[in-house]
């Protein structure tokens, strides 16, 4: 045999054995997506398990009495008895002690077996998080229970998650827009060569919704209602035909219920500040991408992933802005977790991207 393919045998053997082994029976490996505004996970073997709000719900004693989804559905419509908390705050962990009761309460949910027990973790963490906010990530994950810790760079996995070949020689822009950051990287041999971590997302947007609704409308709405305003008629250019949808929320005059009719136009123009930022950060990006990756990128285009990717025409503002192609990647709200999932289902092919 040709030592070349002796060597790639040997390869192959190994990636197989770290893909299972004789106990694997007793574990559950998982890949995060520990985000903002959603955590995904991915269990070794099972795809993705869990897809929920990162919300927490707490009683009086500080223990959890909902998470995710259902913790969710009481944010914003709590009694003194309880209080809803979301433990990250632009991609990072804000509340430990809420982010650990998260993270446990949702391999909880994912595990097969009662008697199983995490062993390997892989997390994704923001490109641009300090090395205490690194540690904070590992030290949550070690206490909810993983035995070995490991992380990957939010717009690496982007990257993976999309069927990116992130070992060749090539440069591959991402562009991923979660609900607190915008991570904006140029990826070429396993490694990042340009990151940009801008602390601004789709929370933003929600923000501006609500502060428009309060200096126009004198009406105070809700975290959800301006989501869902964002989902509706968020766009970054013009649509083809202009929508409108009547809002409720509560009049600050008199204190009663109002409903108030909004246009795609008036919300367009609620979040175009932060929106321009975030296609500033691009173009920022692209000048300080060397020459040769930028040719690259010119050929490829920029790719775009995290929810922020679904807001109408960003793509096409991006396009006018750079005159690059953009891609919005499928299911730009799961890419992530698809690539830390690869990254768990093969951790020898991808060492060389772990941060
Ligand atoms: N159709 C849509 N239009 C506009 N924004 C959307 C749409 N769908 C989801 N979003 C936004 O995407 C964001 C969530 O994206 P994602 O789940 O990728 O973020 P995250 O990973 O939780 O956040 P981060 O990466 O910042 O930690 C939210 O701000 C949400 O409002």
């Amino acid at each position: 045999m040709p030592q070349s393919e002796a060597t790639s045998k040997q390869a192959e053997t190994t990636r197989n054995n770290s893909k299972g082994g004789l106990f694997d029976w007793l574990y559950t490996d998982i890949a995060i997506d520990l985000g903002t505004a959603n955590t995904l996970i991915h269990s070794r073997n099972h795809g993705i398990v869990l897809n929920e709000p990162s919300i927490v719900a707490l009683n009086t004693e500080n223990q959890a009495v909902a998470i995710g989804h259902e913790a969710r559905l009481m944010h914003e419509k709590t009694h003194q008895k309880i209080r809803t908390v979301r433990p990250l705050r632009d991609g990072v962990i804000a509340d430990f002690e809420v982010a650990e009761h998260m993270i446990r309460g949702m391999i909880k949910k994912v595990k097969v077996r009662w008697y199983s027990s995490t062993r390997k973790m892989v997390v994704c963490v923001p490109s641009g998080i300090t090395e205490v906010e690194k540690r904070a990530v590992r030290d949550s994950a070690e206490h909810a229970g993983a035995k070995e810790v490991y992380l990957v760079d939010e717009p690496m996995a982007a990257a993976i998650g999309i069927g990116l070949d992130v070992h060749e020689p090539v440069g591959n822009m991402i562009v991923d827009i979660g609900g607190g950051t915008t991570e904006i990287a140029v990826i070429a041999l396993s490694g990042i060569v340009y990151s940009q971590s801008v602390r601004l997302g789709g929370d933003e947007l929600n923000e501006d919704i609500i502060n428009y609704f309060r200096r126009n409308h004198n009406l105070l709405i809700g975290e959800r209602t301006a989501e869902q305003v964002k989902h509706i008629l968020g766009s970054a250019t013009p649509l083809d035909e202009e929508l409108e949808l009547s809002v409720k929320g509560r009049d600050l005059v008199n204190g009663v219920p109002r409903t108030r009719i909004v246009t795609s136009k008036d919300i367009r123009e609620a979040i175009s500040e932060s929106v321009n930022t975030i296609v500033e950060s691009v173009t920022k990006s692209l000048e300080q991408t060397p020459p040769e990756l930028s040719a690259d990128i010119l050929d490829r285009g920029i790719f775009l992933t995290g929810g922020g990717a679904l807001l109408k025409n960003l793509d096409k503002l991006i396009t006018e802005t750079t005159d690059l192609p953009v891609h919005i990647a499928e299911d730009p709200l799961t890419a992530v977790v698809r690539g830390t999932g690869k990254v768990l289902e093969d951790l020898e092919y991808y060492r060389a991207i772990l941060t």
